[in-house]
């Protein structure tokens, strides 16, 4: 995290003062996007004019099938190249720079368990996704003091990460043998090993069980609360309205609407073009994030 950010420390009570409208100003806007444009042959996937993403906070992007969140997502990561338009990442610029970059600059995003990944050990995964060695700069990655130390120390960070999502007794499973939740926990525990400012969750809850949901909402509000800025690409409408500080719709390649998932959801564009018959019923029982409820639904999902 950089100097000026370590000195700011955004809460969720900061957007209170924020219009609910698209490209809305926020007070301490981490990532800021400006005039960007994908085209696929005749087709404007995406077409957004201005989004701030306010530092500290868990917005949701929403959007029908074909709206362009994954597009936009791949655009903001580096995975894809935009026909126009510019972001900046703490103040500086992203545009134009490859996943690498900008995952060095601290935004990570998560990445469905390939089956490839499936069939290497949760460890493995662990380790796959853990920064370059620091030798390597260096020239000196061949030293074999150098790569063990540094195998030694990624390799406690996996454990103590997987441990985190109760995932360590499975570190010599094969990933390909867990769970759907649990390839959910794994990819956001692979994001983490890079110590990111900022996390991007692709449809987290896609897949997974209903019991753990309510675990996997805990963890994603549990990295809010530590100071992380999450951006998560959600159909899950029960998951949006519970855990969500901020919400941004898209249609058709556009941001239509901004605002507290308690507006937004109750937009009647949003939820005509939508939100369909159940967008008022919150999933959000608080009580289901006991820790002592959440180690017995994890436990059950574990001896699935
Ligand atoms: N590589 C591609 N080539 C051609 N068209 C594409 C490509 N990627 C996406 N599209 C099109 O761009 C539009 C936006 O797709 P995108 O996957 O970003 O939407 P989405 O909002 O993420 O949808 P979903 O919620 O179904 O994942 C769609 O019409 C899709 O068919």
């Amino acid at each position: 995290m950089s100097a000026e950010h370590t000195a700011t420390v955004s809460t969720p009570s900061d957007l209170e003062t924020v219009a609910a409208t698209p490209g809305a100003a926020k007070p301490n806007p981490i990532l800021v996007a400006d005039h960007v444009v994908r085209r696929f042959g005749g087709m404007t996937a995406v077409d957004v004019d201005h989004l701030e993403v306010q530092e500290g906070v868990i917005t949701a992007l929403i959007g029908p099938n074909g709206a362009g969140k994954t597009t936009f997502f791949n655009l903001l990561t580096g995975f894809d190249t935009p026909n126009t338009g510019q972001w900046s990442f703490q103040g500086r610029s992203l545009t134009g720079k490859g996943g690498a970059a900008v995952a060095k600059a601290g935004v990570v995003r998560t990445f469905q368990l390939t089956k490839a990944l499936g069939r290497l050990t949760v460890l493995q995964n662990m380790l796959l996704a853990s920064p370059t060695n620091p030798g390597e700069k260096l020239g000196l990655s061949w030293l074999p003091f150098v790569w063990k130390k540094h195998e030694a120390e990624a390799t406690e960070k996996a454990m103590e990460i997987l441990s985190r999502f109760k995932l360590d007794a499975k570190a010599s499973d094969y990933a390909g043998s867990l769970s759907g939740g649990q390839r959910k926990l794994l990819e956001m525990a692979r994001a983490l090993m890079t110590d990111p400012t900022m996390i991007m969750l692709d449809e987290p809850m896609a897949g997974v069980n209903p019991a753990l949901v309510q675990s996997l909402l805990g963890h994603v509000q549990a990295l809010r609360d530590e100071g992380m800025t999450v951006l998560f690409v959600e159909h899950d409408m029960h998951a949006v309205r519970h855990i969500s500080d901020w919400v941004v719709v898209m249609a058709e390649g556009h941001i239509v609407a901004e605002g507290p998932p308690s507006t937004v959801m109750k937009d009647q564009a949003v939820v005509d073009a939508y939100l369909g018959a159940h967008h008022d019923t919150d999933l959000g029982d608080d009580s289901l994030l006991d820790p002592e409820v959440l180690a017995r639904l994890e436990a059950e999902e574990e001896n699935r």
